[in-house]
């Protein structure tokens, strides 16, 4: 089933054309990796499926719906979550503020709120967390909690906006290992300068800049069959070849003379 369905989007900010004639088709459960230059547009593209920005050309479904229609069944945690880690608020009061539709902070929440910001947080494995200040957490481990403010809402769709920028190598892969669990129920959309992340998680990859092209990635030996040995690739190529319009007809590229087992 498709989730998120663009045709032929154009979208400019005043009179500068950002995203232009884009499609991009989205289907249940996938893992979408978006890569592309800085200023490409991916926060734009991520605005208009949020339903933030409208585009000025073309369509934009998300869940069969407008996006501004859907936006309670989808998942946001945006980029640089670290700031303000010094306001006193615990972890479980920032996981509470993704209730959609629930009581008002100053009357206090319900029981059931409660219980659902605490089953957020089991799944991201930070229940032991909740009375903790949010700033005396990690960066990893405040990503965790930022996720979890995002599931309480129980979206079908979650998008992360470089969820691991500020995160330390091994403190990454717990991310990304938590995100794969989170997508055997939930579609992931990804931003990410981080190309080991399409290698090992995602099953589809978009390369936006100003246009967009996306592949396939799922079966990763076939994808990149271009590019030398299956352990050995460089991601340079990577990145031109996820940035043509079609990998499939690329033509097999002999294997550079540096790469040749001796
Ligand atoms: N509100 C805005 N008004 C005008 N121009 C904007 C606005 N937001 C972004 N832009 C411009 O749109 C272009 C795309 O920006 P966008 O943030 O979508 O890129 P990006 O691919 O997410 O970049 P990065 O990787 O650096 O986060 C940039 O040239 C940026 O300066």
């Amino acid at each position: 089933m498709s989730v998120i369905d663009i045709k032929n989007v154009s979208f400019a900010y005043d009179k500068q054309m950002i995203l232009e004639n884009i499609n991009l088709n989205v289907e249940e459960k996938d893992f979408l990796a978006i890569i592309g230059p800085n200023g490409g547009g991916k926060s734009t593209l991520l605005k208009l499926i949020l339903g933030l920005l409208k585009p000025q050309k073309g369509s934009i479904s998300v869940l069969g719906k407008a996006p501004s229609k859907s936006l309670t069944q989808i998942g946001y945690v945006p980029q640089n979550t670290n700031v303000n880690t010094d306001f006193p608020i615990k972890v479980i009061e920032v996981v509470m503020m993704g209730h959609v539709g629930g009581k008002k902070p100053l009357f206090g929440y319900g029981k059931e709120e409660i219980l659902c910001a605490m089953g957020a947080l089991t799944q991201v494995g930070m229940e032991n967390f909740a009375q903790t200040k949010i700033g005396a957490l990690s960066g990893g481990q405040r990503q965790r909690v930022m996720i979890a403010r995002a599931l309480c809402a129980h979206p079908q769709i979650l998008i992360l906006d470089e969820p691991t920028s500020s995160i330390d190598i091994s403190g990454q892969k717990e991310i990304y290992e938590l995100i794969k669990k989170l997508n055997e129920s939930i579609t992931i959309l990804v931003v990410s300068h981080d190309i080991s992340v399409i290698l090992e998680y995602a099953n589809k990859a978009a390369h936006v800049n100003k246009s967009l092209s996306y592949h396939d990635i799922s079966d990763k030996t076939k994808t990149f069959h271009t590019h030398g040995y299956e352990d050995h690739f460089c991601e340079v190529e990577l990145l031109q070849m996820l940035g043509r319009e079609n990998c499939d007809s690329c033509e097999p590229e002999p294997t550079p003379k540096w790469r040749t087992k001796k």
